[in-house]
């Protein structure tokens, strides 16, 4: 078997990071225009493992996330010379997972392709089938039950000291709250390059150091991602999973078009139109990060919006008035383009040894003064044309308050906006020296949101990732995952 990691029969673990698009929604859905994404420190983490079935025929993968009731799936695998490869569900199973049954069906398939089908069949049957666990940090699903039953308070530090991948309790996955961080495209995007590594299609390294791995591992989780959500979407957040925080360009849609007829997906060949040499991919990726001393604190507020039924409803008021739809989404996005440029500035000083002391104690003073929210203004004009509750007043008053605190630099409605989060990004002067310290900016925001009482606000524990994106973990290094994987 050529896929080292299968030979060596040691697990492989990759994990991908979440997503906040801080500025840039709606006008992310046309290439014409950007978004800035940020990627989050919590990650899903995909594990695979040999299995342990004896077949004479076809191979079992089983998958299980166990930090849910009744999460376990049972796929058998038939991959024979010109037949393909087939992925089925067992009838055993006591429900569906359609996005992991298309992510295991698609990416053997396009494995198949690559390597040839007899040479996965071979690692399958070497492996004896695969034992596949998937888990996401604590903040893709709300912890308020959690917190509730242990009679902690929605803080931070209450986070801080939840186990890790804590299980949630009696909750089956269709039933779960979820954060907005795009639980499903981190999901996908590790499950798709942890199977691609174990392959041997990526090499384990390549994850990191190969460009045209990692767009190769992009642009199969993105059609899958779009096969599984039914439409071919901005494609931010699985771009963010793969790269990290970036200032993201989306693709043009008509990439995909020729493999999003099926269900179960297409029956013609994945790698022509998947392959990062595919000269149709016009996805652009350029570098973004917070600055440093700055931290992005985000919360999930208890009253979810439908995010479809707001970009319909955006969509369409574009159409119907676009001479002023298409100067406010020009306004916008030259706000957006100056909000990432500005913060990338304070990046680059900060990188320059000449210029650090004087960043250093610029941010110790601006951690005591306001901010100033024109892209705010922006949106909640959008939402107003349009008829849709993009910044409602109740989040309106939540963002007011919290940027009103000393050492906020701005804040808003992530994504499609909406009633069910916000975030903020706070100076963080003291993030440096570990073990201080005197409450700043984090602390303000994390009282002021325990203690609100107009919205449920719960905060999330995640800081950026600065982790580029999906990575090859090692399984004893990552907090509480052997355990949970059993
Ligand atoms: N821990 C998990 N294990 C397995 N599948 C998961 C897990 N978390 C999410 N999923 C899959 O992702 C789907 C949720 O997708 P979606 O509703 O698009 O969520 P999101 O908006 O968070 O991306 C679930 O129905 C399930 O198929
Ligand atoms: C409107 C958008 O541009 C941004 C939506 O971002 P959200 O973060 O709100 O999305 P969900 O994860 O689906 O809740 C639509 C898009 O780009 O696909």
């Amino acid at each position: 078997m050529s896929s080292a990691a299968a030979a060596q029969n040691k697990p492989i673990v990759v994990s991908s990071p979440g997503k906040v698009l801080i500025a840039g929604g709606y006008l992310v859905l046309d290439p014409t225009y950007s978004g800035v994404v940020v990627s989050t420190s919590s990650r899903f983490y995909t594990v695979i493992r040999a299995g342990t079935s004896r077949e004479e025929k076809g191979s079992t993968i089983r998958v299980r996330s166990p930090q849910f009731e009744g999460a376990e799936w049972v796929y058998r695998v038939e991959a024979e010379g010109e037949g393909g490869i087939e992925v089925r569900a067992s009838e055993d199973n006591s429900s569906k997972n359609k996005f992991v049954h298309l992510a295991l069906q698609n990416t053997l398939s396009f494995a198949g392709e690559v390597r040839g089908v007899k040479e996965i069949a071979s690692v399958l049957s070497s492996s004896k089938g695969l034992d596949i666990t998937i888990v996401g940090d604590n903040d893709f699903y709300s912890q308020r039950a959690q917190l509730e039953s242990l009679n902690l308070p929605r803080s931070l530090s209450s986070l801080s000291s939840l186990p890790p991948f804590s299980p949630q309790k009696g909750v089956s996955l269709a039933n779960v709250h979820k954060t907005g961080l795009g639980s499903s495209a981190a999901l996908i995007t590790s499950l798709v390059s942890a199977v691609l590594v174990y392959f041997g299609v990526i090499p384990p390294e390549g994850l990191h150091n190969d460009e045209e791995k990692r767009h190769l591992a992009h642009n199969v989780s993105q059609f899958i991602h779009c096969l599984a959500q039914g439409k071919v979407g901005s494609g931010f957040d699985v771009s963010a999973a793969v790269f990290g925080s970036h200032v993201y360009t989306r693709f043009r849609p008509s990439v995909l078009e020729g493999l999003m007829d099926g269900d179960e997906g297409p029956r013609t060949a994945l790698l022509p139109v998947l392959s990062p040499s595919n000269e149709s991919w016009d996805h652009q990726v350029r570098h973004f990060a917070l600055p440093p001393l700055t931290r992005i604190i985000l919360a999930d507020v208890d009253a979810g919006s439908d995010t479809p039924s707001l970009v319909g409803r955006v969509l369409k008021w574009r159409k119907d008035d676009s001479e002023r739809a298409n100067a406010l989404w020009n306004a916008l996005d030259a706000l957006n383009q100056t909000l990432a440029r500005t913060l990338l500035r304070l990046e680059e000083l900060y990188e320059d040894e000449a210029e650090r002391e004087v960043y250093v104690r610029t941010v110790e003073e601006l951690s005591e003064l306001g901010s100033d929210q024109k892209i705010r203004e922006k949106m909640r004009e959008m939402g107003t044309l349009a008829g849709v509750p993009i910044e409602p007043p109740e989040q309106t008053r939540l963002l007011d308050a919290s940027v009103k605190q000393a050492g906020v630099i701005g804040g808003g409605v992530p994504g499609a906006g909406g009633y069910d989060a916000v975030w903020v990004l706070v100076f963080d002067p003291h993030s440096r020296d570990q073990g201080q310290k005197k409450p700043g900016p984090a602390e303000r925001i994390d009282a002021l949101w325990c203690n609100y009482k107009e919205l449920d606000v719960s905060p999330l524990s995640a800081t950026e990732s600065k982790g580029k994106g999906t990575r090859l973990e090692e399984l004893v290094e990552v907090r509480g995952l052997r355990e949970v994987v059993g």
